[in-house]
């Protein structure tokens, strides 16, 4: 019985990639420099996986931006504005350089190089690239990386399974540039993964893993037809030395079976976490030679598993398949912070039901060892240890909150009038003009903000004296915003570290850890919270805060907050009691915020929902009951307010086509979104549909450095101009602001101020 793993994260269990990139980025460090941290990771992050019994390591994990990215490189399909050219004119090799220029784009105003579209990996809160494919494109192999990794990994005396989106995931990922069918390239791109698996078998590897998460979806013919075609097509032309692990993940396949249990592949991995009864299902229809990688750790949580319930269920089928059951987690560990071993400030009783990445490996390890050993009194150490933490659990039940949540009533999620008289009695209030600008609430998170947060958390700083810098920052973020002549301000979100965490620090039933960062996007890296109980408000959030900026103008400042679906989504939550009831738990804590903001004073709120897409499920029969929860909690966590009180929503990274009649639903005043990289075509939907209420398209993309020009701005106002009535129209950035500096957020806010005075005049 072997152990495998899908995948390891890549960022380091102290950020050492995100810090060495950023380094290279601002050409602190050589290329050489930023090379020998990734090697180091890599070669620390295959010995942890041996040591854990891991016995084919997985190999191609590792990306210096993305995996994704790393594949469209791989097989040439990186876009050629994004590939440099020599003094002769000709386009060079891909390298590092080139991947980063795809991914942040580059330059400024004419000269400007548009990076490539960035989105959520399926429910995930990982980003990746967007491949761009054409009409008739041909593919070769054009990026070492993989192969260079394989022979890495084996002069460390590792055996590495490389690791590979398969063609249709990767397929079904990209975009289509024109009108054509993404499905007619799946014939040449076949032909390089052919030559890709020849490479492999020439390098002496035996496994490759090929990932098709998109099998989770309910896929239509037309794509179940390119799955058959793809594993038909590499079985037959693979060498006969090399086997396929067509690894699914994210959901269960069951709905697939009779597709995926007829495919000439040498291993299937599933993932069990999401549905068990794959287990019987398909080992039923396993051939006599194929191997079953069984993904029974969670690679998508944190909480230790309960291996010796885990092993119970196993024990059939290991005494049946035996040497062809492989152990695994349930996806690549890419999700999950990387070790425990870190964290010193964590309470016994919390620490005790966590598993990082690290630590998943151990459980794999005794989990094999309750399967296949003799030594029972190792065995038994290790049920006892799982007994004892099932009965540890604490109860964290909170009966406040149970009580609060039987007391609601419809009234409780619904606002007191319908948009039309809400939003009159707005205009009587706020008085703005004609498209009025505003920003999303973040302002850059420079290096002494960052510095200040760390001295304070490190004692160097009283909270006394942090409080009054970040006052120091905020009020020069207000005069900044009142100089660039802005409509609607913000206090700039200095005092966050994260949207999530900082509300998090605030919530009961809710832990966070100091260094159980997980990579977002690039070297972006998020700290999920832990929702271990019952959830509640501590104490008001961010009232001071906002109340402080509004004291500084007499325009209107608005509330920031995070939403409930978002709060979750981009939390590590518990597993025993439904979602939907813990984001109408951080919907009360959220309500209550509201109505102090409103109370003291702050007549627009905002209530951030970006992950309100991402947390659609996978499976489209899914979605009618996610929607209908996840409206119910951000409409429990709005509806307080008075019907003068104006509440804004926005949202990022969405496609709003599956989702309008929910985003409607959800009945806020305003919706900001992210449109500019999609040249406002998102907007298309609101159109369709006629949305009612006031929208916000994003006029530039907040993760490029490029500063959009007052023409850019004008152009993509009118285009949306063509789609929504302009009365209803707001202009700001795609998101907010706080990874860019204030040498970037200037011009480019004084040119939307700018072009708003054009539009205005135009309309
Ligand atoms: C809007 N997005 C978010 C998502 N998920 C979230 N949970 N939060 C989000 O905002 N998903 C979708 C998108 C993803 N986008 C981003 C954008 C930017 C970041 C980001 O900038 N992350 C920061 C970490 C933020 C943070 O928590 N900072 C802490 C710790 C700061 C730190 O590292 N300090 C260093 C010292 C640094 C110094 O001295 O300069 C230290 O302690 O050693 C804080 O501010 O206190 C990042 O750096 O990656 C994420 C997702
Ligand atoms: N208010 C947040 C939203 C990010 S999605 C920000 O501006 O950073
Ligand atoms: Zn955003």
């Amino acid at each position: 019985m072997k152990i495998t793993n899908l995948g390891f994260p890549r960022i380091g269990s102290q950020r050492e990639l995100k810090f060495a990139l950023e380094q290279y980025w601002r050409g602190e460090i050589s290329q050489e420099a930023l090379v020998a941290v990734g090697n180091t990771l890599k070669a620390r992050h295959w010995q942890w996986q041996a040591e854990a019994g891991v016995e084919l390591i997985p190999v191609g994990d590792f990306a210096y931006y993305d995996h994704v990215l790393d594949l469209t490189a791989t097989l040439n399909a990186i876009p050629k504005r994004h590939r440099a050219v020599d003094d002769l004119g000709n386009i060079k090799p891909i390298d590092l350089d080139t991947l980063f220029t795809a991914a942040r784009g580059k330059g400024h105003s004419a000269q400007q190089v548009c990076a490539a579209k960035m989105t959520k990996f399926f429910n995930t809160n990982y980003h990746y690239q967007v491949a761009e494919l054409h009409e008739g494109q041909t593919f070769s192999i054009a990026y070492e990386q993989i192969f260079d990794d394989v022979t890495q990994a084996q002069q460390l005396g590792h055996t590495p399974k490389p690791v590979l989106l398969g063609p249709v995931t990767f397929l079904h990922l990209s975009t289509a540039v024109g009108d054509f069918d993404k499905l007619s390239l799946l014939t040449p791109l076949l032909t390089v993964y052919q030559q890709i698996l020849q490479r492999f078998a020439e390098q002496g590897v035996t496994w490759v893993q090929l990932d098709e998460p998109v099998l989770a979806a309910e896929l239509s013919p037309q794509w179940q037809q390119a799955i058959t075609q793809s594993y038909t097509n590499l079985a037959d032309n693979k060498p006969a030395e090399l086997n396929i692990l067509l690894a699914s993940y994210y959901g269960s396949i069951a709905h697939h079976h009779s597709l995926v249990s007829q495919l000439p592949v040498q291993g299937l991995h599933l993932d069990l976490v999401s549905d068990s009864s794959q287990l019987d299902l398909f080992s039923n229809s396993l051939t006599a030679e194929q191997v079953l990688s069984a993904g029974v750790i969670n690679g998508r949580n944190v909480w230790a598993a309960d291996i010796d319930l885990i092993a119970q269920q196993l024990k059939p089928l290991a005494d049946k398949l035996a040497d062809r059951l492989w152990l695994a987690p349930s996806c690549s560990l890419l999700h999950t912070p990387v070790s425990l071993d870190s964290e010193t400030q964590l309470s016994a009783s919390l620490y005790e039901q966590l598993a990082f990445a690290k630590q998943k490996l151990t459980e794999l390890q005794d989990l094999k060892g309750l399967l296949t050993s003799n030594d029972h009194s190792t065995k038994q150490q290790i049920i006892n240890r799982c007994q004892t933490r099932r009965s540890n659990k604490a109860a964290n039940a909170d009966k406040h909150v149970a009580t609060r949540l039987t007391k609601l009533t419809p009234d409780s999620f619904q606002r007191q009038s319908c948009f039309e008289q809400r939003i009159s009695a707005q205009h009587q209030k706020l008085n703005l003009p004609l498209l009025p600008t505003t920003t999303i609430g973040s302002f850059p998170q420079t290096a002494a903000i960052r510095g200040l947060r760390k001295r304070w958390r490190t004692g160097d700083l009283s909270s006394q004296e942090y409080q009054r810098q970040l006052e120091q920052v905020t009020k020069d973020t207000i005069e900044r915003q009142l100089k660039i002549g802005l409509d609607v301000l913000v206090h700039g979100e200095a005092e966050r570290n994260d949207m999530v965490e900082y509300f998090a620090q605030d919530l009961n039933g809710v832990g966070f850890t100091d260094f159980g960062w997980v990579q977002s996007y690039g070297s972006r890296c998020v700290k999920p919270p832990l929702i271990f109980g019952d959830v509640s408000r501590e104490k008001p959030m961010t009232v001071e805060w906002a109340c402080y900026a509004q004291s500084l103008t007499e325009k209107p400042v608005k509330g920031m907050l995070t939403g409930p679906v978002t709060i979750l989504h981009w939390s590590f939550a518990r597993e025993d009691i439904p979602r939907e009831q813990i984001a109408n738990q951080i919907a009360l804590a959220i309500r209550d915020e509201v109505a102090d903001l409103e109370q003291a004073g702050i007549s627009i709120i905002q209530i951030d929902e970006p992950a309100f897409r991402e947390g659609l499920p996978i499976k489209q029969s899914q979605w009618q009951h996610y929607f209908d929860w996840a409206v119910a909690a951000f409409k429990l966590s709005a509806s307080v307010v008075q019907d003068n009180t104006q509440i804004h929503t926005h949202m990022c990274y969405s496609e709003f086509n599956d989702s309008i009649t929910a985003i409607a639903a959800m009945d806020a005043d305003v919706i900001t979104i992210e449109t500019s990289r999609s040249q406002m075509t998102l907007l298309d939907t609101f159109e369709y549909f006629q949305y009612p209420n006031d929208i916000g398209p994003g006029v530039y993309d907040i993760h490029s450095p490029n500063i959009p020009s007052v023409d850019d701005i004008v152009t993509l106002m009118t285009r949306a101009a063509e789609k929504i009535p302009v009365k209803q129209l707001w202009i700001n950035p795609d998101c907010g602001l706080k990874t860019r500096t204030w040498d970037e957020v200037e011009p480019a806010l004084k040119n939307v101020v700018e072009a708003a005075k054009v539009l205005r005049r135009q309309y």
